[in-house]
């Protein structure tokens, strides 16, 4: 049972912890239950797991206590290399973010690749007939994979390998969909326990879509073990190298033993990679379209902005990104009329962008996210540069939802991505 001194609860009860105390939106239940509280105990089998639930708390155990907090349990479903902890989790951070570097990513030639898949993006809605709605996954996804795809496989994978669209599908339902769930509680499922009693692995397996969710990420993994046997039949280790593979499978050469880097590891970084930076990306620029139909008077802003001069502009993506909390990691309490849309909030008296350290979507500290330079590079050319400033969004006429019925998407709560309802976009050329 719980102890009578840890922080206020939702509810336990054996075995099955608080997860029947948990509601759909746990971000508002955390917010509204528990307003006084920094921290708020959640039971995830015998396990508690504290939510951080103001930004005080975040900041202290993230930044200032930031070593304290820097490891990560080892999950039942997932044995990661960038998602890894100790020695091995910092040694695939640190040859991670060298070789983005190298790649530009953050910096220059990185903006050429994403502009060219923007290019590519304009083209395709530009070849729609007029009026003619579109999914904003099916566009996006491929177009944001395609960045990663480059940096890691130095291929346009997405678009030119016919097996991709059956990837992508799989990371949605891995962190969007009703897999999502199911996905999360395996995540959730401490290794320790499983290897003390097998029979709640044996017991967690009944229900088929777990036994999915095992068979999708293999699936995934697989598909990075063929990339990486690919390379390794034609990468030369004497020149520069193409991608992320290359680069690792020349450090490996360089090192004397093998026992961080090796095929395999490589393989499931470039997994966590993926999974870590395609829908998240793709996600954030779908809310962003959502809150500019929503809110038809800062587009013309953003557009405005855009035209005049660019500097201003990244307000309205900072106040999408509060808003979503793609990870949950929102700031409420901290600012008047958390629920409004209005990205003034970032501007400073003489209306220079001026950020606020509370919004944190990208988290703080050590464990901050690796890929942030190139999701903010991403998101700049993506959002600004190719859809605000070319089109107006319009909802699909055929669609029967409100914009708040789209966001409030029943099928993901509980998901790993905070992610609308899938729906159609009309985009007409301003
Ligand atoms: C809008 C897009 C993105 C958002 C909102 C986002 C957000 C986050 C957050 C909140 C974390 C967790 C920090 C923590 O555990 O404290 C994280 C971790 C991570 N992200 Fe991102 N991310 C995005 C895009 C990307 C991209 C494009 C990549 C790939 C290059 C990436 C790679 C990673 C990795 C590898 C980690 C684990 C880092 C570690 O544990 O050391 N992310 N991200």
């Amino acid at each position: 049972a719980p102890k009578p001194n840890e922080p206020p609860s939702p509810g336990w009860m054996p075995l099955v912890g608080s997860l029947p105390y948990m509601k759909k939106n746990l971000a508002s239940q955390m917010l509204e239950g528990f307003p006084n509280s920094p921290l708020v105990t959640l039971y995830y089998g015998l396990e508690p797991v504290y939510i951080l639930n103001n930004f005080e708390a975040f900041d202290e155990a993230m930044v200032k206590q930031g070593q304290r907090f820097i490891g990560r349990p080892v999950r039942v479903l997932q044995k990661p290399t960038l998602a890894a902890t100790g020695e091995l989790w910092r040694e695939y951070r640190r040859f991670s973010l060298k070789t983005l570097r190298d790649f530009g990513f953050g910096r220059q030639g990185g903006e050429e690749i994403i502009l060219r898949e923007a290019g590519e993006l304009c083209e395709a809605i530009d070849s729609t007939p007029a009026g003619q709605a579109l999914s904003t996954t099916d566009l996006l996804s491929p177009a944001v994979s395609n960045v990663i795809c480059q940096l890691v496989f130095g291929a346009r994978t997405a678009t030119e390998d016919p097996r991709f669209p059956k990837l992508l599908d799989m990371f949605q339902s891995l962190t969007q969909r009703r897999a999502a769930r199911h996905m999360n509680i395996m995540l959730g499922a401490n290794y320790k326990y499983f290897e003390q009693f097998s029979f709640l692995a044996k017991l967690m397996l009944l229900r088929p879509e777990r036994r999915r969710v095992i068979q999708l990420s293999r699936q995934l993994l697989q598909f990075c073990k063929e990339q990486v046997a690919k390379h390794k039949g034609d990468a030369d280790m004497q020149s520069e190298p193409r991608d992320y593979i290359d680069a690792h499978l020349q450090h490996q050469t360089n090192l004397e033993s093998d026992r961080i880097f090796n095929d395999l590891r490589l393989a499931m970084a470039i997994r966590d990679l993926f999974v870590a930076g395609t829908d998240t990306t793709s996600n954030t620029l779908r809310w962003g379209i959502l809150y500019m139909i929503e809110n038809p008077d800062v587009a013309e802003k953003v557009f405005e902005e855009i035209r005049v001069n660019v500097g201003t502009e990244r307000n309205a993506n900072n106040e999408g990104q509060r808003q979503s909390a793609l990870h949950g990691s929102g700031a409420g309490g901290v600012f008047p009329e958390p629920e409004k849309f209005k990205p003034e909030r970032y501007l400073d008296a003489e209306a220079r962008f001026s950020p606020n350290e509370s919004v944190v979507p990208f988290g703080s500290g050590k464990r901050a996210c690796l890929g942030e330079s190139l999701a903010r590079m991403e998101l700049f050319v993506f959002f600004h540069e190719t859809d605000a400033a070319r089109y107006r969004f319009g909802l699909d006429p055929a669609e029967r939802r409100s914009i708040s019925e789209i966001k409030d998407n029943a099928e993901n709560h509980g998901g790993g991505i905070r992610a609308p309802a899938e729906h159609k976009i009309v985009f007409t050329p301003r």
